[in-house]
Protein backbone atom coordinates (compact mmCIF):
# COMPACT_ATOMS: atom_id res chain seq x y z
CA UNK A 1 0.00 0.00 0.00
CA UNK A 2 0.94 3.75 -0.92
CA UNK A 3 0.51 6.30 2.04
CA UNK A 4 0.67 9.64 1.85
CA UNK A 5 1.17 12.13 4.30
CA UNK A 6 0.32 15.62 3.77
CA UNK A 7 1.21 17.20 7.22
CA UNK A 8 -0.25 20.41 6.09
CA UNK A 9 -3.14 20.13 3.38
CA UNK A 10 -4.80 22.96 2.06
CA UNK A 11 -8.10 24.32 0.38
CA UNK A 12 -6.53 25.53 -2.93
CA UNK A 13 -8.81 28.40 -3.72
CA UNK A 14 -8.15 29.57 -7.24
CA UNK A 15 -8.78 32.75 -8.85
CA UNK A 16 -8.65 34.18 -12.09
CA UNK A 17 -8.64 37.74 -13.14
CA UNK A 18 -7.23 39.53 -15.90
CA UNK A 19 -4.69 41.99 -14.02
CA UNK A 20 -4.43 42.30 -10.73
CA UNK A 21 -4.25 45.74 -9.22
CA UNK A 22 -2.64 46.31 -5.63
CA UNK A 23 -4.09 48.90 -3.10
CA UNK A 24 -7.55 48.14 -4.74
CA UNK A 25 -10.49 46.42 -4.89
CA UNK A 26 -10.17 43.36 -7.53
CA UNK A 27 -12.93 41.14 -8.76
CA UNK A 28 -12.43 37.65 -9.86
CA UNK A 29 -13.85 36.19 -12.87
CA UNK A 30 -13.45 33.30 -12.15
CA UNK A 31 -13.14 30.86 -9.25
CA UNK A 32 -12.56 27.61 -8.07
CA UNK A 33 -11.85 25.12 -4.35
CA UNK A 34 -9.99 22.07 -4.72
CA UNK A 35 -8.73 19.90 -2.01
CA UNK A 36 -4.62 20.46 -1.70
CA UNK A 37 -1.41 20.04 -0.52
CA UNK A 38 1.52 17.59 -1.99
CA UNK A 39 0.74 14.45 -0.17
CA UNK A 40 -3.48 15.06 -1.39
CA UNK A 41 -2.93 15.99 -4.53
CA UNK A 42 -0.43 12.47 -5.03
CA UNK A 43 -3.47 10.49 -3.87
CA UNK A 44 -5.61 12.34 -6.31
CA UNK A 45 -3.09 11.15 -9.08
CA UNK A 46 -2.53 7.94 -8.19
CA UNK A 47 -6.10 7.10 -8.19
CA UNK A 48 -6.24 8.35 -11.33
CA UNK A 49 -3.64 5.32 -12.27
CA UNK A 50 -5.53 3.28 -10.47
CA UNK A 51 -2.85 2.40 -7.83
CA UNK A 52 -4.97 2.84 -4.29
CA UNK A 53 -3.74 4.90 -1.34
CA UNK A 54 -4.32 6.20 1.84
CA UNK A 55 -4.12 9.45 2.73
CA UNK A 56 -2.50 10.11 6.47
CA UNK A 57 -1.71 13.93 7.88
CA UNK A 58 -3.59 16.69 9.68
CA UNK A 59 -6.48 18.05 9.18
CA UNK A 60 -9.19 20.18 11.04
CA UNK A 61 -12.45 21.92 10.76
CA UNK A 62 -14.34 22.97 8.10
CA UNK A 63 -11.43 23.14 5.39
CA UNK A 64 -10.33 19.67 6.87
CA UNK A 65 -13.70 18.21 6.30
CA UNK A 66 -14.41 19.95 3.03
CA UNK A 67 -10.97 17.92 1.53
CA UNK A 68 -11.98 14.56 3.58
CA UNK A 69 -15.11 14.81 1.82
CA UNK A 70 -13.70 15.34 -1.88
CA UNK A 71 -11.04 12.67 -1.00
CA UNK A 72 -14.02 10.27 -0.26
CA UNK A 73 -16.22 11.27 -3.17
CA UNK A 74 -13.38 10.01 -5.41
CA UNK A 75 -12.99 6.65 -3.41
CA UNK A 76 -9.61 7.98 -2.11
CA UNK A 77 -9.23 6.03 1.20
CA UNK A 78 -8.56 8.96 4.30
CA UNK A 79 -7.30 8.58 7.65
CA UNK A 80 -6.20 12.16 8.71
CA UNK A 81 -5.15 12.51 12.59
CA UNK A 82 -7.73 15.58 13.73
CA UNK A 83 -6.77 19.08 14.61
CA UNK A 84 -8.48 21.63 16.38
CA UNK A 85 -7.83 24.61 14.32
CA UNK A 86 -9.17 24.50 10.48
CA UNK A 87 -6.87 23.27 7.87
CA UNK A 88 -4.98 26.18 5.79
CA UNK A 89 -6.86 27.92 2.74
CA UNK A 90 -4.02 28.52 0.13
CA UNK A 91 -4.79 31.22 -2.30
CA UNK A 92 -3.48 30.80 -6.13
CA UNK A 93 -3.97 33.95 -7.74
CA UNK A 94 -3.87 33.70 -11.94
CA UNK A 95 -4.14 37.33 -13.09
CA UNK A 96 -1.14 38.78 -15.01
CA UNK A 97 1.31 37.81 -12.70
CA UNK A 98 1.00 34.09 -10.99
CA UNK A 99 0.67 34.86 -7.50
CA UNK A 100 0.59 31.81 -4.43
CA UNK A 101 -0.50 32.98 -0.79
CA UNK A 102 0.48 29.21 1.22
CA UNK A 103 -0.92 29.28 4.55
CA UNK A 104 1.24 28.82 7.77
CA UNK A 105 -0.91 25.83 8.71
CA UNK A 106 -2.87 24.81 12.28
CA UNK A 107 -1.46 24.20 15.73
CA UNK A 108 -1.05 20.33 15.72
CA UNK A 109 -1.78 18.83 19.44
CA UNK A 110 0.51 16.14 21.13
CA UNK A 111 -2.43 13.97 20.95
CA UNK A 112 -2.86 14.45 17.01
CA UNK A 113 0.61 13.92 16.66
CA UNK A 114 0.48 10.44 18.74
CA UNK A 115 -2.24 9.38 16.91
CA UNK A 116 -0.25 9.39 13.53
CA UNK A 117 2.95 8.47 14.82
CA UNK A 118 1.43 4.99 16.09
CA UNK A 119 -0.06 4.43 12.25
CA UNK A 120 3.47 4.08 11.10
CA UNK A 121 3.96 1.03 13.36
CA UNK A 122 1.38 -0.65 10.73
CA UNK A 123 4.03 -0.42 8.55
CA UNK A 124 5.61 -3.61 6.68
CA UNK A 125 8.15 -4.06 4.51
CA UNK A 126 5.62 -3.59 1.46
CA UNK A 127 4.54 -0.56 1.94
CA UNK A 128 5.39 3.15 0.61
CA UNK A 129 4.94 6.52 2.42
CA UNK A 130 5.14 9.74 0.61
CA UNK A 131 6.13 12.58 2.90
CA UNK A 132 5.04 15.93 1.43
CA UNK A 133 4.78 19.85 1.96
CA UNK A 134 5.97 22.07 4.50
CA UNK A 135 5.21 21.49 7.98
CA UNK A 136 2.27 23.04 10.59
CA UNK A 137 4.47 25.89 12.47
CA UNK A 138 3.59 23.99 15.67
CA UNK A 139 5.72 20.64 14.60
CA UNK A 140 9.33 20.47 15.33
CA UNK A 141 12.19 21.07 12.43
CA UNK A 142 13.13 17.48 12.29
CA UNK A 143 9.84 16.35 12.10
CA UNK A 144 10.25 14.41 9.20
CA UNK A 145 13.78 13.13 10.20
CA UNK A 146 11.49 11.66 12.82
CA UNK A 147 8.67 10.14 10.53
CA UNK A 148 11.98 8.70 8.39
CA UNK A 149 12.88 6.69 11.12
CA UNK A 150 9.31 5.59 12.26
CA UNK A 151 9.49 4.29 8.46
CA UNK A 152 12.72 2.99 8.59
CA UNK A 153 12.06 0.83 11.68
CA UNK A 154 8.73 -0.44 9.74
CA UNK A 155 11.32 -1.28 7.05
CA UNK A 156 8.97 0.28 4.84
CA UNK A 157 10.29 2.56 1.84
CA UNK A 158 9.96 6.57 1.49
CA UNK A 159 9.51 9.59 -0.66
CA UNK A 160 10.12 12.37 0.32
CA UNK A 161 9.30 16.18 -1.66
CA UNK A 162 10.45 19.05 0.62
CA UNK A 163 13.18 21.74 0.57
CA UNK A 164 16.46 22.83 1.71
CA UNK A 165 18.40 21.31 4.55
CA UNK A 166 15.21 18.98 5.53
CA UNK A 167 15.67 17.45 1.79
CA UNK A 168 19.12 17.31 2.15
CA UNK A 169 19.21 15.12 5.26
CA UNK A 170 16.60 13.37 4.65
CA UNK A 171 19.04 11.67 1.72
CA UNK A 172 21.07 9.93 3.51
CA UNK A 173 18.46 7.68 4.54
CA UNK A 174 17.87 6.76 0.67
CA UNK A 175 14.66 7.69 -0.53
CA UNK A 176 13.41 6.03 -3.52
CA UNK A 177 13.01 9.43 -5.34
CA UNK A 178 12.99 13.05 -4.66
CA UNK A 179 11.98 15.83 -7.09
CA UNK A 180 13.17 19.29 -5.96
CA UNK A 181 12.31 21.95 -8.92
CA UNK A 182 14.89 23.63 -10.13
CA UNK A 183 14.72 26.50 -7.69
CA UNK A 184 14.60 24.26 -5.15
CA UNK A 185 17.91 22.78 -6.56
CA UNK A 186 19.93 25.86 -6.69
CA UNK A 187 18.75 27.59 -3.29
CA UNK A 188 19.45 24.15 -1.42
CA UNK A 189 22.93 23.91 -3.27
CA UNK A 190 23.02 27.76 -2.72
CA UNK A 191 23.71 28.09 -6.30
CA UNK A 192 22.36 30.05 -9.62
CA UNK A 193 21.83 27.76 -12.65
CA UNK A 194 21.44 29.79 -15.62
CA UNK A 195 20.27 26.81 -17.65
CA UNK A 196 19.97 23.18 -17.76
CA UNK A 197 24.04 21.64 -17.87
CA UNK A 198 24.36 24.02 -14.72
CA UNK A 199 21.99 21.64 -12.98
CA UNK A 200 23.31 18.10 -13.96
CA UNK A 201 25.93 18.28 -11.00
CA UNK A 202 23.46 18.62 -8.80
CA UNK A 203 21.23 16.02 -9.49
CA UNK A 204 23.84 13.72 -9.63
CA UNK A 205 24.62 15.00 -6.53
CA UNK A 206 21.42 14.09 -5.21
CA UNK A 207 21.76 10.26 -6.09
CA UNK A 208 25.83 9.96 -4.95
CA UNK A 209 24.22 11.54 -1.34
CA UNK A 210 21.76 8.40 -1.12
CA UNK A 211 18.98 8.86 -3.09
CA UNK A 212 17.84 5.72 -5.40
CA UNK A 213 16.60 8.18 -8.04
CA UNK A 214 16.25 12.09 -8.71
CA UNK A 215 14.12 13.99 -10.79
CA UNK A 216 14.56 18.01 -11.15
CA UNK A 217 11.45 19.44 -12.53
CA UNK A 218 11.74 22.76 -15.12
CA UNK A 219 8.50 23.41 -15.62
CA UNK A 220 7.74 24.08 -19.03
CA UNK A 221 11.16 22.72 -19.78
CA UNK A 222 10.41 19.53 -18.58
CA UNK A 223 12.60 17.44 -16.23
CA UNK A 224 15.85 15.98 -15.38
CA UNK A 225 16.36 12.33 -14.30
CA UNK A 226 19.49 10.59 -12.67
CA UNK A 227 19.66 7.06 -12.14
CA UNK A 228 22.92 6.73 -11.00
CA UNK A 229 24.08 5.35 -14.36
CA UNK A 230 22.56 8.09 -16.68
CA UNK A 231 21.24 11.66 -16.86
CA UNK A 232 18.42 11.94 -18.99
CA UNK A 233 16.39 14.77 -20.31
CA UNK A 234 12.25 14.43 -20.58
CA UNK A 235 9.73 16.82 -22.21
CA UNK A 236 5.72 17.11 -22.92
CA UNK A 237 4.76 18.59 -26.58
CA UNK A 238 3.97 22.89 -25.63
CA UNK A 239 0.44 22.79 -24.97
CA UNK A 240 -1.51 25.65 -23.48
CA UNK A 241 -1.31 25.81 -19.54
CA UNK A 242 -4.20 26.35 -17.19
CA UNK A 243 -3.09 25.66 -13.95
CA UNK A 244 0.49 24.49 -12.91
CA UNK A 245 -0.75 24.25 -8.88
CA UNK A 246 -0.17 20.05 -8.58
CA UNK A 247 2.51 19.01 -11.35
CA UNK A 248 5.31 18.71 -9.49
CA UNK A 249 2.81 16.80 -7.26
CA UNK A 250 1.91 14.66 -10.00
CA UNK A 251 5.09 13.78 -11.13
CA UNK A 252 5.29 12.04 -7.92
CA UNK A 253 2.35 10.12 -8.17
CA UNK A 254 3.08 8.93 -11.92
CA UNK A 255 6.64 8.06 -11.05
CA UNK A 256 5.74 6.27 -7.52
CA UNK A 257 2.50 4.37 -8.97
CA UNK A 258 4.63 2.91 -12.31
CA UNK A 259 7.67 2.18 -10.52
CA UNK A 260 5.51 0.41 -8.08
CA UNK A 261 3.89 -1.60 -11.02
CA UNK A 262 6.42 -2.14 -13.09
CA UNK A 263 9.42 -2.16 -11.63
CA UNK A 264 10.91 0.40 -14.39
CA UNK A 265 12.71 3.44 -13.76
CA UNK A 266 12.51 5.10 -17.57
CA UNK A 267 8.83 3.96 -17.84
CA UNK A 268 8.04 5.59 -14.64
CA UNK A 269 9.91 8.96 -15.38
CA UNK A 270 8.05 9.11 -18.86
CA UNK A 271 4.67 8.90 -16.90
CA UNK A 272 5.82 11.11 -14.52
CA UNK A 273 6.17 13.88 -16.92
CA UNK A 274 2.55 12.93 -18.58
CA UNK A 275 1.29 13.42 -15.02
CA UNK A 276 3.08 16.68 -15.03
CA UNK A 277 2.21 17.90 -17.95
CA UNK A 278 -1.39 16.66 -17.96
CA UNK A 279 -1.94 18.66 -14.99
CA UNK A 280 -0.77 21.90 -16.20
CA UNK A 281 -2.93 21.80 -18.95
CA UNK A 282 -6.28 21.30 -17.17
CA UNK A 283 -7.80 23.47 -14.29
CA UNK A 284 -7.99 20.52 -11.47
CA UNK A 285 -5.15 18.12 -11.34
CA UNK A 286 -5.08 16.03 -14.51
CA UNK A 287 -7.34 13.04 -15.17
CA UNK A 288 -7.04 9.27 -16.52
CA UNK A 289 -8.15 10.59 -20.51
CA UNK A 290 -5.65 13.36 -20.41
CA UNK A 291 -2.91 11.75 -18.58
CA UNK A 292 -2.81 8.62 -20.98
CA UNK A 293 -3.33 11.04 -24.03
CA UNK A 294 -0.14 12.99 -23.29
CA UNK A 295 1.81 9.72 -22.51
CA UNK A 296 2.73 8.72 -26.11
CA UNK A 297 3.81 12.32 -26.72
CA UNK A 298 6.46 12.23 -24.24
CA UNK A 299 10.23 12.40 -25.51
CA UNK A 300 13.02 11.33 -23.59
CA UNK A 301 16.77 11.85 -24.29
CA UNK A 302 19.97 10.52 -22.61
CA UNK A 303 22.14 13.16 -21.84
CA UNK A 304 25.02 11.55 -20.84
CA UNK A 305 26.36 8.01 -18.92
CA UNK A 306 27.96 8.31 -15.59
CA UNK A 307 31.23 6.51 -15.31
N1 LIG B 1 4.04 25.02 -18.47
C1 LIG B 1 4.20 23.70 -18.53
N2 LIG B 1 4.15 23.05 -19.72
C2 LIG B 1 4.35 21.70 -19.80
N3 LIG B 1 4.62 20.92 -18.73
C3 LIG B 1 4.68 21.53 -17.52
C4 LIG B 1 4.47 22.92 -17.35
N4 LIG B 1 4.59 23.21 -16.03
C5 LIG B 1 4.85 22.04 -15.41
N5 LIG B 1 4.92 21.02 -16.30
C6 LIG B 1 5.23 19.62 -16.04
O1 LIG B 1 5.12 19.37 -14.65
C7 LIG B 1 6.42 19.08 -14.10
C8 LIG B 1 6.54 19.69 -12.71
O2 LIG B 1 6.40 21.09 -12.81
P1 LIG B 1 7.33 22.09 -11.97
O3 LIG B 1 6.69 23.44 -12.11
O4 LIG B 1 8.74 21.96 -12.43
O5 LIG B 1 7.22 21.48 -10.49
P2 LIG B 1 6.63 22.08 -9.14
O6 LIG B 1 5.12 22.10 -9.34
O7 LIG B 1 7.06 21.11 -8.10
O8 LIG B 1 7.23 23.45 -8.98
C9 LIG B 1 7.43 19.59 -15.13
O9 LIG B 1 8.64 18.85 -15.06
C10 LIG B 1 6.68 19.31 -16.43
O10 LIG B 1 6.79 17.93 -16.78
O1 LIG C 1 3.00 22.59 1.80
P1 LIG C 1 3.40 23.73 0.90
O2 LIG C 1 4.85 23.74 0.56
O3 LIG C 1 2.92 25.05 1.42
O4 LIG C 1 2.69 23.50 -0.49
C1 LIG C 1 1.30 23.35 -0.57
C2 LIG C 1 0.81 23.70 -1.93
O5 LIG C 1 1.48 22.89 -2.87
C3 LIG C 1 0.53 22.15 -3.64
O6 LIG C 1 0.46 20.87 -3.07
C4 LIG C 1 0.98 22.11 -5.08
O7 LIG C 1 2.33 21.69 -5.15
P2 LIG C 1 3.14 21.58 -6.52
O8 LIG C 1 2.64 22.69 -7.44
O9 LIG C 1 4.58 21.72 -6.10
O10 LIG C 1 2.85 20.23 -7.08
C5 LIG C 1 -0.78 22.88 -3.47
O11 LIG C 1 -1.87 22.02 -3.61
C6 LIG C 1 -0.66 23.47 -2.09
O12 LIG C 1 -1.37 24.68 -2.00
Amino acid sequence: MIYTVTLNPSIDYVVRLEKMDLDAVNRIEEDFKLPGGKGINVSRILKQLAVPSTAWGYAGGFTGKYIADWLTEEGITTDFSEVSEPTRINVKIKADHETELNGAGPLVSPEARLELEEKFATLTADDVVVLSGSKPPSLPEDYYQQLIALVQKAGATFVIDTTGQELLTSLKSNPLVVKPNHHELADMYGMKASGMTDLIPYGKQLVADGAQYAIVSMASDGALFFDGNAVYHGWSPKGTVKNSVGSGDSMIAGFVGTYLKEKDALAAFRMSLACGSATAFSDDLAKATEIQALLPTITIKKLEEIA
